[in-house]
């Protein structure tokens, strides 16, 4: 038995953190949507009840440290399951680039193993197990495009913004999304018009979307990662129509209505950037190819 998932990136279109809570989390209200950058997961069942995990990439762990084979596990005791996975990885996303890429491979892994394991469950319920797994896990479930609140877990979903073309350039120094929540000074924020942003979102606004693109979590990565800023500053020269870090980073976007544009953009960054990738905006819901 074998099914597969794809497991496409996401880029956060505003991102505002509000407080710090009891639990040491910040309190997120987050829009983000996803991109045709995508890792592909497999799923061959095994009768042993052994969870495998194999991956193309050097980057990520194959163990129970990864995050597919924490979301097989997590189901596997939740519903007794005695059969157990072979999960295949085939890594395109860049990793902790604040692209989500290790959520969206627990989400697919959660969506693939509802099919192979025959477990019937809804997306709501699979989005609230993949809350245990991280705080981006239930949007990933979704796939599409949504506003984020509570540590990222309460997801309400969002039509897709217009489409564009999206370039991503991942500098090479890596970010711990957590360093980034504690540096914060939530004191000193100046805060996204996420309400401004879900209107041009409905209302299929481009220009309103890219006039409100803002991430409060730049305020930490950029000042410490000069390569971010520079890379924004290039985009823009390019031609951007507008550019912002992705999540914790250190992933920058640029949003281009055409692909000449985004080529022109892409060709730019050669000698800024080794990591570049010319995409589609997704936002939402993917068939299987
Ligand atoms: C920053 C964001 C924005 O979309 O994405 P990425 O940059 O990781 O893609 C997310 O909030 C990241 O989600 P995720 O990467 O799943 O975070 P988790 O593994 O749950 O948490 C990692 C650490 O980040 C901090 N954290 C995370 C989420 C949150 N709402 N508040 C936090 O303070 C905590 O210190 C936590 O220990
Ligand atoms: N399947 C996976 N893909 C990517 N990273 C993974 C995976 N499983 C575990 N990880 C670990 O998660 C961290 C990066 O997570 P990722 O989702 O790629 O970044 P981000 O949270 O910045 O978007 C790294 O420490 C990586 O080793």
């Amino acid at each position: 038995m074998y099914t597969s998932e794809k497991a496409p990136a996401k880029i956060n279109l505003t991102l505002d953190v509000l407080y710090k809570r009891p639990d040491q989390y910040h309190e997120v209200e987050m829009v983000m949507t996803t991109v045709d950058l995508a890792d592909r997961i497999e799923l061959f069942l095994l009768e042993s009840g052994q969870i495998k995990v194999e991956s193309d990439s050097r980057f990520i762990p194959n163990d129970e440290r990864n995050l597919a084979y924490r979301a097989a596990k997590l189901l596997k005791e939740r519903f007794l399951i005695k059969k157990g996975v072979i999960i295949k990885i085939d890594k395109q996303i860049p990793v902790a680039a604040g692209l989500a890429g290790g959520s969206s491979d627990a989400a697919a892994t959660l969506r693939g193993l509802n099919r192979l394991w025959n477990l019937n469950l809804t997306m709501d319920e699979l989005a609230v197990i993949g809350s245990e797994i991280g705080s981006d896990v239930s949007f990933c479930v979704y796939n599409s495009t949504a506003i984020a609140k509570g540590r990222g877990e309460k997801i309400t979903e969002l039509p897709p913004p217009p489409q564009c073309w999206v370039v991503l350039a991942k500098p090479s120094q890596g970010v711990s999304t957590q360093s980034v929540y504690q540096s914060l000074r939530l004191d000193q924020l100046d805060h996204p018009d996420t309400g401004g942003m879900i209107m041009a979102i409905k209302n299929a606004d481009y220009q309103g979307i890219c006039t409100r693109l803002k991430n409060v979590l730049e305020t930490v990565t950029l000042p410490k990662n000069p390569e971010v800023q520079q890379i924004k500053s290039q985009m823009l020269r390019s031609g951007a129509d507008a550019v912002l870090m992705s999540g914790s980073g250190p992933t920058v976007y640029g949003l281009v209505k055409h692909e000449s544009r985004a080529i022109r953009i892409y060709n730019s960054l050669r000698g800024f950037c080794e990591d570049v990738h010319i995409v589609r905006m997704l936002g939402a819901q993917q068939t299987l190819d």
